[in-house]
């Protein structure tokens, strides 16, 4: 491809060299993946910058390189200067792969909790259509049931759009992808034809990141924003936006396309109402422009019921039939790690959670103390180079809903455990709480499963579906569900 044809996408750069004849094969933003003809795009990044890496790219045989600052390396290759090097590597990603969000419904979810289960709930009801979606997120990449693993719950752009690409190929009828706030801050959704924006929540979550809650609520606006208006092609584009949430005011005014509204409390397009909530399952008589339907679930909890108004509702602006939507939701056993009860045969209840910010604790807390007979447990931790002021609002949750705590690691990466847990517990120290610290969580796990008896309930949050726990830069094997069972086991024998 001629660079002067993937530069098209960007639209406004610089250089000082003629760029007319230049050939590329293939777009790079790591100096070691560079290869003869490559064009390198130098990145800041948060440990280091790719600028520094631009010597390597020539050494390794780029054929030109994209940057946004001065660099000291002899010009024998062509630069392009731009004002942000990350927004720039999106379009470029998206004109090599000739513009793979064009040829697809493209549905993105953000918010802070929820988006995991609303692209699951979204793909059943798609596959009950006969419809085979690609999903992007926090548990894996997957296309009808192949499935991928990923570092990041939204790809850097050039992942990113290499998957669309693989999607289109595998003849994916849509796209269903959680739209993380780093990702639209960073720009690696820049230039995504979104069709379909929803938003689920906002509580705190992520100010390690963001400078403050509104500064995390305008990157998550960005998703709304950016709805490009493409009427005069027949394209209908819609905001799906939870009506009960704070937020949802401003994110209905940062869009200019269509908004559809849904809510449990109050007046809004897509509504449950007359919810009843179950050990069993949740049902509510789901209300919506094209009718209204009973639908009774197996999924556990208040916060299920926003996550399945969120997904009716984004199936209804995608054409498909009520009674399409209740037979999946009926159908929907669970999501991985999600409220995932563990059972071999125990007279209490274990259930693994993948609850890792306040908001989400406190909500599964809340759902588990409404059923609970008799005492619960829970076993949590925050996640080191991760936000450390929700560390002590996590613990307050903690204390509040549960009879007896266990603070334990979550992926501790290069901070010290003792140093989370520290920040977690030490303003509790004065107060009356039920608490343990257990650094090693394992033994956290068992413990909690030593003093579980007839009809409790444990709670371990935090994890879900990841099958590993980061200390420092290595990933061991861990997986909550594993670990629950063999404890579970040991006590019967
Ligand atoms: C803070 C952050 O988001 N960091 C992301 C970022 O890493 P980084 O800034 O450290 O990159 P870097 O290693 O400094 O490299 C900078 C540039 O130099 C290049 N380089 C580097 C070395 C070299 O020898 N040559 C070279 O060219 C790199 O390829 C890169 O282009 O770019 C990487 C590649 O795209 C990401 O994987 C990484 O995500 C890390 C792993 C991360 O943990 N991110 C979290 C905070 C995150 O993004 N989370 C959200 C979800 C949150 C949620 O759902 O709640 C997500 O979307 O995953
Ligand atoms: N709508 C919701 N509101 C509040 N809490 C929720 C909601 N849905 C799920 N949860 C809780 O949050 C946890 C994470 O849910 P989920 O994985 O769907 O969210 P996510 O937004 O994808 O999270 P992440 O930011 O890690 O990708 C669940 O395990 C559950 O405890
Ligand atoms: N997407 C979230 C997942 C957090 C999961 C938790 N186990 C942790 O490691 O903090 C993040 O990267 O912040
Ligand atoms: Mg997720």
């Amino acid at each position: 491809m001629k660079l002067i044809e993937l530069l098209d996408g960007i639209g406004f750069y610089q250089t000082t060299e003629s760029i007319q004849d230049i050939e590329i094969v293939n777009v790079e933003m790591d100096s070691r993946k560079v290869k003869s003809g490559s064009l390198f795009v130098c990145i800041e990044g948060y440990t280091v910058d790719g600028h520094d890496f631009l010597k390597q790219a020539i050494d390794n045989g780029a054929a030109a390189a994209v940057i946004c600052k001065d660099v000291d390396v002899d010009g024998s290759i062509p630069l392009i200067r731009v004002k942000d090097t990350g927004r720039a590597l999106a379009m470029l990603a998206a004109v090599y792969y000739d513009y793979p969000t064009t040829k697809f419904p493209l549905i993105g979810v953000t918010g802070t909790n929820g988006k995991t289960t609303t692209t699951y709930l979204l793909d059943t009801i798609f596959e009950k259509q006969g419809k085979k979606s690609g999903i992007i997120g926090s548990i894996q990449v997957k296309i009808g049931n192949e499935t991928f693993p990923v570092a990041n719950t939204t790809p850097d752009a050039l992942e990113l759009n290499r998957i669309f690409h693989q999607m289109q190929e595998k003849e994916a009828d849509q796209v269903i992808m959680e739209v993380s706030s780093h990702a639209l801050d960073m720009g690696r959704v820049f230039g995504c034809d979104y069709d379909i924006g929803i938003f689920t929540n906002l509580s705190q979550d992520h100010l390690d990141y963001h400078k403050d809650m509104d500064d995390y609520l305008r990157a998550k606006s960005l998703l709304f924003s950016g709805l490009g208006n493409d009427y005069h092609q027949g394209k209908k584009k819609y905001a799906i936006i939870n009506e009960d949430d704070e937020s949802s005011d401003l994110l209905k005014r940062s869009t200019a396309q269509q908004v559809i509204t849904y809510s449990c409390k109050q007046d809004a397009d897509v509504m449950a109402k007359n919810i009843m909530l179950s050990p069993a399952g949740v049902a509510f008589n789901l209300v919506t422009p094209i009718g209204t339907t009973h639908i009774k679930t197996h999924l556990i909890g208040m916060f299920n019921v926003y996550n399945m108004l969120a997904a009716s509702s984004a199936a209804i602006a995608s054409d498909i039939d009520l009674e399409v939507i209740k037979e999946a939701l009926e159908d929907i056993i669970g999501v991985d790690g999600r409220f995932e009860p563990i059972s071999e045969g125990q007279d209490f209840s274990v259930i693994v959670d993948f609850a890792h910010t306040p908001d989400s604790l406190e909500n599964v807390l809340q759902t588990s103390r409404e059923f609970a007979k008799r005492k619960v447990y829970v076993v949590v931790g925050c996640g080191g180079d991760r936000d450390r002021t929700k560390r002590p609002l996590m613990a307050d949750v903690a204390v509040k809903y549960a009879d007896h705590a266990l603070f334990t690691s979550d992926n501790p990466r290069t901070e010290d455990p003792v140093q989370i847990l520290d920040d977690m517990t030490n303003h509790l120290s004065d107060k009356e709480a039920a608490f343990e610290v257990i650094v090693d969580r394992t033994e956290a796990i068992k413990h909690a499963v030593e003093l579980a008896q007839k009809d409790d309930i444990i709670l371990i949050a935090g994890k879900g579906h990841e099958t590993y726990q980061i200390v420092g830069k290595t990933k061991y094997d861990f997986d909550d569900r594993q670990v629950a069972r063999e404890a579970i086991k040991e006590k019967g024998e």
